[in-house]
């Protein structure tokens, strides 16, 4: 894509207001990568992948999917892409199995093929237990995991999977992860995918734009970027009880650190982070202290670093 630029219109009148949600967005994602879009809420994702969907049209700016000119055909992307948007909607009714069949008919597929690649997705999302029940009687985590599966059948080479694990358990977790992979490297599908939870990021993503108020303002490989942090590397401590502030490390470790509930978190050089971690574990503070971990950067130390408004990407 190039120079997309998408704005959205609110408010009536003099309350009358421009939100522009991307601004002259400029990205390749290759053929076969795991290509993820990072942010905080509102950075412009959504309106992003909603414009590769053929759903949203750019005010201005070109798309090129698979050598198709997106823009003047929008209709096109029908064909290519399975979109997992936020939200389940129009399948809410249909049975888990009747939805993922019903999906694999729309794309095409034949009753025969259809119902085998039913069967198929069923298995590898361990969804048999709960294939008879409606979607709308189902949890959060189960509805959303039915919903990556009706995306996975039909086969199609380009996957847009707008924060598919939300809500899920581990397992289920693990099982798109593996699932998303088996496409990639099965079929060479192209995986465009927004998140927020950055730890699975790290380990699924081949490379990665980061988005803040409509704008790429990186993109690069996970190590890659990380790398931008340099060799800082992250102290986190968890506190179980009031922290005692006339210890010195303590003391200072409380004007750097941001603080989530309980954490403290604080980037620093290597060599600061085992003093301050030591003189920390060894003194009366390690009677208040819950858990510690010193670790490398994440892409969210890299989001911060990079000057992002927010205090973090993933969501409260
Ligand atoms: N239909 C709409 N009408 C008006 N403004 C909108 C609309 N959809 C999105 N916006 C605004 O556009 C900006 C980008 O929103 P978008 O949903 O693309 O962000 P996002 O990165 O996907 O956020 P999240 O992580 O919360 O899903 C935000 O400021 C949002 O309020």
């Amino acid at each position: 894509m190039r120079g997309l630029t998408r704005t959205y219109r609110t408010g009536r009148r003099r309350d009358r207001h421009v939100v522009t949600a991307n601004d002259t967005i400029d990205l390749d994602v290759r053929r076969g990568e795991i290509f993820g879009l990072l942010g905080p809420n509102g950075a412009g994702k959504s309106t992003l992948v909603r414009q590769l969907t053929g759903l949203l049209r750019p005010d201005s700016g070109s798309i090129d999917l698979l050598g198709h000119d997106l823009v003047r055909r929008p209709d096109v992307a029908a064909r290519l892409v399975a979109y997992l948007g936020q939200e389940s909607g129009a399948l809410d009714e249909l049975t888990v199995a009747l939805a993922i069949e019903t999906t694999a008919r729309l794309r095409a597929l034949d009753a025969h093929r259809a119902r085998a690649e039913r069967d198929a997705v069923l298995d590898e999302l361990e969804l048999g237990p709960i294939a008879d029940r409606p979607l709308k009687k189902l949890s959060g985590g189960q509805r959303r995991l039915a919903c990556v599966a009706t995306a996975l059948v039909g086969d199609r080479p380009v996957l847009v999977l707008d924060e598919p694990t939300t809500g899920m358990d581990p397992v289920a977790r693990r099982a798109v992860w593996a699932a998303v992979d088996r496409r990639r490297a099965d079929s060479g599908a192209t995986v465009l995918l927004v998140t927020h939870n950055v730890i699975e990021a790290e380990t699924v993503l081949d490379r990665v734009a980061v988005l803040d108020e409509g704008r790429v303002i990186a993109c690069d490989t996970p190590g890659g970027l990380k790398a931008m942090v340099g060799d800082e590397v992250r102290l986190d401590l968890v506190w179980r009880a009031d922290p005692p502030m006339d210890d010195p490390a303590v003391g200072m470790l409380a004007r750097s650190a941001v603080r989530t509930g309980r954490r403290w978190s604080t980037r620093m050089e290597p060599g600061m982070a085992r003093e301050l971690l030591a003189s920390v574990t060894s003194g009366p503070a390690f009677e208040a202290l819950d858990d510690f971990t010193l670790s490398t950067p994440s892409l969210e130390d890299v989001y911060l670093a990079l000057g992002g408004r927010h205090q973090g990407l993933v969501k409260g």
